[in-house]
């Protein structure tokens, strides 16, 4: 007699998984290798930046106090005492009506509290002495780069979990961090089950077809930010796949399989969670496509039963495997971004299951819309290369009209949701 599955609602699905979530580890990369990872600890400022006054111009630093009476009637002259280029240090104390010709990025000379441009300045020499003259006032505090006017000293810039892109890596290089403490890469072992599956390189032969899942999945790993270790294909042969199964879990944080997770003759995965004494969180969710998802747990492992149909493999993974992946990368938004969208077509057939239905989503005329990317069934494969959102259909007893607002998930956010 055929094992009757009880469909569960989705978030309580997502809930169960997170029990099992983990935490993330620490490890050390060199800066140069730390561009999209995930920051193990929170980025301080731990000196001022910038960490001296400093022009922003090429021009001439004043005490702006002498230059009080300048005007177009009345020139003031300075002598320029030396010249400074950015990693110099003025060398001269700058007495009244003095002037250090300064470069962009140079500290501001002790004594100076103004820059004047090279374009307003006139410079010019007499008796072997260099001077400048200026036909307008300047302020204390004209045209200069304050110490810490970028970031104070003990400022947070940049929380925990945040993926490092080229500004976050400029911050790092700020601080001195040559080394960088980041989110170790989860491993995740992947499987594609189904003596059907060709290899890639394969020519088609009747009766079987190219084995895409496992490319697909590796892809989605990486874009969630762990690390796949692809095991490679199984026949259906239960003791196979037992074995395979078993000995790969040594070597992953978690475990994906796709395929062989149904109710059929050769779905082997319930009998293999038995054999391994794993605990099954659930078999069946109230959810289209994926509604054989299957997740189990072993020995703090989690084993994804990821459907064998491509879009449902597809959405099981966005909805129970990243999660867990984000939650040890240290976010603590580990959900994909939900929006709301205005629908761009009917979708008149009410379901029971809500549905997750592959989308893009556009932005026009400053709101978002969103319209299906190919057939709405769990076997299609094209339709998921246009996807950028899971346009999320509640489940009930009404379908859904062009024009209407409904919700999405966002694919390629890197932001996320805590919810
Ligand atoms: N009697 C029932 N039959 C089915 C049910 C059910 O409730 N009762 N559920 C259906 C649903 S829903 C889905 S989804 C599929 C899930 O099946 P499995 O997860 O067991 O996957 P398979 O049977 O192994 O394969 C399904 C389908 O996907 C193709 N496939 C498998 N692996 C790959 C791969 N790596 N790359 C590309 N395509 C793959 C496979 O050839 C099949 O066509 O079960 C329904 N049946
Ligand atoms: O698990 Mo199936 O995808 O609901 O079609
Ligand atoms: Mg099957």
């Amino acid at each position: 007699m055929l094992e009757k599955r009880t469909p569960i609602p989705v978030t309580e699905a997502i809930e169960r998984v997170m029990k099992y979530a983990g935490e993330g580890e620490a490890e050390t990369v060199r800066l140069e290798e730390a561009y999209g990872r995930y920051l193990a600890e929170e980025l301080r400022a731990d000196h001022d930046v910038p960490p001296f006054d400093r022009s922003p111009y090429d021009g001439f630093a004043i005490r702006a106090v002498d230059s009080a009476q300048a005007n177009l009637d009345n020139p003031v002259e300075f002598e320029v005492i030396e010249t400074i280029g950015a990693g110099q240090v003025a060398t001269k104390a700058v007495k009244p009506f003095q002037a250090v010709r300064i470069m962009t990025g140079a500290q501001i000379p002790a004594g100076c509290d103004a820059v004047v441009m090279l374009e307003l300045a006139k410079q010019y020499e007499r008796d072997g002495k260099t001077y400048m003259s200026i036909k307008r006032p300047f302020r204390p505090g004209d045209n200069i780069s304050f110490q810490g006017e970028d970031a104070k000293k003990g400022d947070a810039l940049v929380p925990k979990g945040t993926r490092i892109n080229p500004g976050v890596q400029a911050l790092l290089a700020t601080f001195g961090y040559a080394k960088v403490k980041v989110a170790r890469k989860p491993r995740i072992g992947i499987f594609a089950t189904g003596s059907e599956l060709l290899d890639v390189s394969d020519p088609l032969v009747p009766g079987k077809i190219r084995n895409s899942n496992a490319y697909m999945i590796q892809a989605q790993v990486v874009r969630s930010g762990a690390e796949p270790i692809y095991f490679g294909k199984l026949m259906d042969d239960l003791d196979t796949c037992f074995a395979a199964i078993q000995s790969a879990l040594d070597q992953v944080d978690m475990l994906i399989t796709t395929g062989g997770v149904s109710v059929g003759d050769y779905d082997y995965l319930p009998i293999i969670y038995k054999r391994l004494g794993a605990e099954v969180l659930f078999n069946k969710v109230a959810m289209r496509p994926g509604s054989v998802t299957t997740v189990a747990h072993l020995d703090g492992k989690l084993l994804f039963g990821l459907s064998g149909n491509p879009s449902a493999c597809y959405v099981g993974y966005e909805l129970f495997v990243r999660p867990v992946v984000r939650t040890r990368l240290f976010s603590t938004k580990p959900y994909l971004k939900k929006a709301t969208a205005m629908l761009m077509a009917d979708f008149p057939k009410p379901n029971p299951f809500t549905r997750f239905v592959r989308s893009y989503v556009a932005l026009e005329d400053g709101r978002l819309t969103v319209a299906p990317v190919g057939m709405d069934k769990s076997n299609i494969v094209t339709s998921l290369a246009r996807a950028n959102a899971l346009m999320v259909l509640p489940g009930g007893t009404r379908g859904f009209a062009k024009g209407d607002t409904v919700e999405v998930w966002l694919l390629e956010d890197e932001e996320g949701s805590d919810v």
